[in-house]
């Protein structure tokens, strides 16, 4: 699950704030998790674009992360050079540039001390169908921060500790806000998984599920319909995010009400009520995102239409069929000691080699807490019993040796697993 982000007052004593323009707020951050990232590998390139007199700094989510005091796990940078620039800079120091498709867009990601850096020219996205941009370079940072998604995600970071921020997205992010540079509607238009990228950051950044701006409800309800034209493996990206971090229930019903789940492969009568009442339930026990799902769906038509639409993985689309089709009937045990017995004999019974992981799923949503720290804890036992044992006692036909090996399964897991070799032995000859 996403932590939430949390400003500590020692990391609050780390950053210094200063005006220096009227638009652009700046401010020192000095903390380990930024320290961290200056290896030998960063330490060349800078070197390389300071001898070539060009600006260089961290861009976008990385920053976000940064000033939330968290290591960001990738980190994109932003310059004034063009990819031309840059290539030749590169090449001139011997360094080898991978062959990406970004280039188009100004990415050149370089091989330095075998680490990758990808580094992005200013650009300012001149053309848009909702979906891919065209771009020109530029060489003014704010340019290049206006044509970002949110506030919290335009802001650039000097390698000298120097925090660019043009859209107050520092404060936003102390005040656990989400909106968009500029009016959201615009923003959207420009690229319509920025809808469901709204929501993954509302889970993460928001302290309370219901502090949405209003028009900026109203402008993703009016834009919904464009995210028909997104691929479904852009939408499923962002939409497990979403289910995995905070106040999944309530985004996932806002994306109801907003008349989104229509266009992005949800059913378009989801069980909301189930899907809140899963969501509450499993609380605490992280369940996979298509568990989450799950609880929307009516039947196991619903898994296969979400699939069509998001390409969702093999994995992914056996857990939902297996939820929706067993969670009604493959449920806890009604004798004392026996919660469990249903679920362990349903995994033993599998031949399926995730049939744990799968029951462990259904018990999430179940809310079954108890049972899963017990199945999680299990370890499949062995039936002790072969074919080749039974040759021994005389039994000689395939059909009469299946047969008997499937009573003797039975009766073993009628004791709970526990009858050895003998004793199940021992059964077939008193009878
Ligand atoms: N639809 C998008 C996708 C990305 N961006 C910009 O590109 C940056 C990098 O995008 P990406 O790596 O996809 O997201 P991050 O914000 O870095 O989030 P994560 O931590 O998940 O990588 C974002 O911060 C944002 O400034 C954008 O404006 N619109
Ligand atoms: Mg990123």
């Amino acid at each position: 699950m996403w932590g939430r982000i949390f400003l500590s007052p020692k990391l609050l004593s780390r950053i210094h704030l200063t005006w220096s323009h009227r638009h652009l707020f700046t401010m020192q951050l000095k903390t380990k998790e930024f320290e961290s990232l200056f290896t030998d590998g960063l330490k060349s390139l800078a070197d390389i674009f300071e001898k070539h007199r060009f600006e260089l700094r961290i861009a976008g989510g990385a920053v976000r992360d940064l000033l939330s005091g968290q290591r960001p796990e990738d980190v994109d940078f932003a310059t004034t050079a063009t990819p031309e620039e840059m290539k030749r800079m590169f090449q001139a120091a011997g360094i080898r540039m991978i062959n990406n498709k970004g280039e188009k867009h100004g990415t050149i990601t370089a091989r330095v001390h075998n680490e990758n850096f990808e580094v992005t020219t200013l650009r300012v996205d001149v053309q848009t169908d909702g979906r891919h941009a065209e771009v020109e370079f530029t060489t003014d940072w704010q340019k290049d921060a206006e044509r970002r998604d949110l506030t919290i995600n335009s802001m650039f970071l000097g390698l000298d500790g120097t925090v660019y921020d043009y859209f107050q997205g520092y404060e936003d992010l102390q005040n656990r806000k989400v909106r968009f540079v500029g009016s959201a509607a615009p923003r959207i238009q420009e690229d319509y998984l920025r809808i469901l990228r709204y929501f993954r950051f509302y889970g993460r950044v928001a302290s309370e599920p219901d502090q949405h701006d209003p028009d900026t409800l109203e402008a993703i309800q009016e834009n919904a319909s464009g995210l028909a034209a997104i691929s479904g493996e852009r939408i499923w990206v962002e939409l497990k995010k979403m289910l995995v971090g905070n106040h999944a229930a309530h985004l996932l019903e806002l994306v109801y009400e907003l008349g989104l789940a229509q266009y992005i492969g949800l059913p378009a009568e989801g069980n909301v009520e189930e899907m809140k009442q899963v969501c509450q339930k499993a609380y605490g026990t992280s369940p996979k995102p298509v568990t989450v799902l799950a609880a929307l769906f009516r039947s196991p038509d619903d898994v296969e239409r979400l699939d069509l639409r998001l390409k969702i993985s093999r994995e992914e689309k056996t857990l939902g069929l297996f939820l929706v089709r067993r969670r009604r009937d493959l449920v806890k045990g009604q004798d004392e000691h026996g919660g469990l017995k249903p679920f362990t004999d349903f995994v033993i019974d599998s031949r399926e080699l995730d049939a744990q992981s799968k029951v462990l799923e259904l018990l999430k949503y179940q809310g079954e807490v108890k049972l899963l720290a017990e199945l999680k804890r299990w370890s499949i036992p062995r039936f002790p019993v072969s074919g080749h044992d039974l040759r021994r006692l005389g039994i000689t036909t395939g059909k009469e040796i299946g047969t008997t090996l499937q009573e003797l399964r039975d009766i073993w897991k009628k004791s709970r697993y526990q009858l050895g070799k003998e004793e199940l032995l021992s059964t077939i000859s008193r009878s």
